[in-house]
């Protein structure tokens, strides 16, 4: 052991110490509060005849306080427990203009010697860990709120501490990030996705801590850590605007629960509370008052991988476009001008002329038009009570607002939907009949014409909006978020993982909807090894892309005589897995259909778990899925079976292979019997 090690090692043993002693103080506290808060009970409950009501809401309020305050230290202890187990795993030593030579140790919370006022350990999101990620060794500066400070990092250091011990120290080397990388993306995969507050990059580190975007497009190559960043990002924001924004102020609309399962660990781990979160079906559910069955998502897709059928593909392309969401507002400009038919109104023996009608429906314009009728209606009555000099009878006042619904062409949302498709020439493109279920491709069409004719109030407490995923979502859809959250907003994904390519958006089209959107993109590439990016590239290639400097083995393409033989081959990669060191296998299928056969021929070599639309987590092991359901996890080794020319063959089918293939972290097998699909080129 050298010096510095020796060193590192005392340092670590006194910061341990004095955790301890942070833990016993709070412990004591929590302990006065509880005996505090019991003695206040009892006292109430004595006392109680005596008090008047007053007195009760007064000593209500000071529990709730005392309760308040214990559950903080509690929040506390929890916090400085975390660190015993891994105070840091970073350090800088800054020197500021005037000389001053700081040692900065960064851990996952900040811990403060109280007696000396001396920061001990500082929060990874604090302004002056922000250097720790961006510079070398040399000039260097961050940002703090009364301005930059300029000064020199003379020495960076990287550890690993677990359980409290030291694993690993690293010195200074330009690319000391690289090593500890390396170990990470090396290790085996996780039922949760971890944090990488350890070994965040620069670019990904600039998209965490940007604080001026109201919109933030994140366009990111699988694998390129979007999701990671995006909730280090919701982290950040935590931190840095802890007094306006709670964890219950932000929402993640993922794409599923598994998904919303998966990612759950990462901001408790970083010792933030859960955040809510929604997928969009369950928006759709809300935002249409419950008042229709739709289909889902995953069953459009479902039914677009089972049937080619050109009719469905062209209502949904059209529907997904971004002159669809134009035509629907020029739509809106036509009903507001045309659709009012306003004729003079008698009321006992006054007229209410045509002109009044129509400047007051025109007054309100910045009111949704079926919310007009009410307000115009309570002029109109107005109106009549002075030119009539009396009250008016209920009949008449019920007489004025009937009259003026009837004046407009419909009052009923869906009415106006199907007379859309009318007004464009193409009433072929709407299919749907009462009582039936809506397509999913209309429900968020249907929404907008809600929203804009009717108006919505829900929603406003979100301050910040996470959505993943955002290739999956069409225009309508974006432009129906924009106005139900109005506050900043990420938004990640990756064209090249559509699970439709017909309902797909690049981040040019979320921008044409968030023109004021910053857009990042990330080519960087860190999930697989080199060797299982490469071969995604012959699915869909993309220059750009940067895979990360790992090697491991070739991905493997394995034939098969028959059905038969190609499932009783994947019983034995199973078998060979079970015996393998890898801690998950991903059998990812292009259908359900295809997910439960794999299933039922597993069953007796052991199994596996078949992950459904329905389920709501996973567990390690052997995992039976689609390619829609496994988008945005990751396992150490993927299989692909049936990967022949017969399964896999439209554009919806590659989107499907290139999902599934980049789903492997360390080993990627396809199995096929017959030919081999086209989309793997020569
Ligand atoms: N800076 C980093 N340090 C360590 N691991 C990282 C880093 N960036 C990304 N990773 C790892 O790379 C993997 C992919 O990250 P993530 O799932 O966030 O990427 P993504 O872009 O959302 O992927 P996809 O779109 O393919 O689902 C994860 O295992 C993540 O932990």
């Amino acid at each position: 052991m050298n010096a510095t090690e020796q060193e590192e090692r005392e340092y670590l043993e006194e910061i341990k110490e004095q955790l301890t002693l942070a833990v016993r103080r709070v412990d004591d506290s929590v302990r006065q509060f509880s005996s505090e808060l019991r003695e206040k009970k009892e006292y109430i409950h004595e006392h109680q005849s005596g008090m008047d009501d007053a007195d009760m809401v007064a000593a209500g309020q000071s529990i709730d306080r005392m309760a308040y305050t214990g559950a903080g230290a509690v929040a506390r202890k929890r916090k400085l427990i975390k660190l015993m187990q891994s105070p840091y795993f970073g350090r800088i030593d800054f020197t500021t203009a005037n000389d001053v030579t700081t040692p900065v140790y960064i851990g996952v919370h900040s811990f403060v010697d109280e007696r000396q006022r001396r920061g001990l350990i500082y929060d990874w999101r604090a302004p002056i860990s922000s250097m720790f990620y961006d510079f070398e060794l040399g000039e260097a500066s961050y940002t703090t709120p009364s301005g930059p400070i300029h000064g020199r990092i003379d020495l960076k250091r990287q550890y690993k501490i677990q359980d409290g011990r030291l694993e690993f120290l690293i010195e200074n080397g330009v690319n000391i990030h690289d090593e500890v990388l390396q170990r990470e993306l090396a290790k085996s995969s996780d039922d949760k996705m971890k944090n990488i507050v350890a070994t965040i990059q620069r670019d990904q580190n600039a998209v965490i801590r940007n604080e001026e975007a109201t919109v933030m497009v994140i366009q990111g190559v699988a694998g390129s850590g979007k999701t990671s960043i995006a909730l280090h990002r919701i982290a950040f924001l935590l931190y840095r605007y802890r007094d306006t924004i709670g964890a219950k102020d932000i929402l993640i609309i993922s794409p599923n629960k598994v998904f919303a399962d998966y990612i759950s660990n990462v901001l408790p781990e970083l010792g933030e509370e859960h955040i809510p979160e929604t997928v969009m079906e369950e928006l759709a559910a809300d935002l249409l008052g419950n008042q229709f069955q739709f289909q889902t998502f995953f069953e459009q897709v479902a039914a677009l991988l089972e049937h080619h059928n050109p009719a469905f593909i062209e209502r949904i392309q059209f529907k997904s476009s971004f002159e669809f969401l134009s035509q629907l507002n020029k739509y809106l400009l036509h009903v507001e001008n045309n659709y009012f038919s306003a004729g003079e109104l008698r009321v006992g023996r006054t007229v209410v002329p045509r002109q009044l009608l129509l400047d007051k429906f025109k007054a309100y314009h910045r009111v949704p038009l079926l919310k007009r009728f009410p307000l115009v209606a309570d002029d109109v009555r107005a109106y009549v009570r002075t030119a009539a000099n009396r009250k008016l009878t209920n009949g008449e006042k019920n007489t004025i607002g009937e009259a003026l619904t009837r004046m407009f062409r419909f009052n009923n949302v869906l009415d106006f939907y199907r007379d859309f498709y009318r007004w464009i020439g193409r009433p072929e493109l709407f299919r749907f009949e009462h009582g039936q279920t809506l397509e999913y491709a209309d429900v968020f069409a249907l929404i907008y014409l809600r929203i804009r004719l009717e108006g919505i109030s829900a929603y406003d407490h979100v301050k910040h909006l996470l959505v993943d995923e955002m290739q999956d979502y069409t225009p309508v859809q974006y432009a129906v978020l924009s106005r139900v959250f109005n506050c900043r907003k990420t938004i990640l994904g990756d064209v090249n993982q559509t699970v439709n390519p017909y309902s797909a958006s690049s981040a040019e089209v979320i921008e044409r909807v968030f023109p004021q959107a910053d857009v990042v993109r990330l080519y960087r590439s860190y999930r697989s090894t080199i060797e299982i990016t490469a071969f995604a590239q012959r699915i869909t290639p993309n220059p750009n892309i940067i895979p990360l400097e790992r090697h491991g083995r070739e991905p493997a393409i394995v034939r098969h005589p028959g059905p038969a033989e190609e499932l009783e081959g994947l019983r034995q990669l199973v078998a060979d897995f079970r015996s393998g060191g890898s801690n998950s296998l991903g059998i990812i299928c292009k259908t359900p259909r295809q997910a439960e056969q794999v299933q039922q021929a597993l069953a007796e070599a052991g199994g596996g778990q078949l992950l459904t639309e329905e389920s709501t987590h996973f567990k390690e092991g052997v995992i039976i899925t689609t390619a829609h359901l496994a988008k945005g996890l990751e396992f150490d080794e993927v299989i692909v079976p049936f990967a022949s020319a017969r399964n896999y063959k439209t554009e919806v089918d590659k989107s499907m292979l290139y999902v599934a293939c980049t789903r492997a972290m360390h080993q990627l097998t396809l199995t096929y019997s017959g030919d081999i699909t086209a989309f793997l080129g020569a």
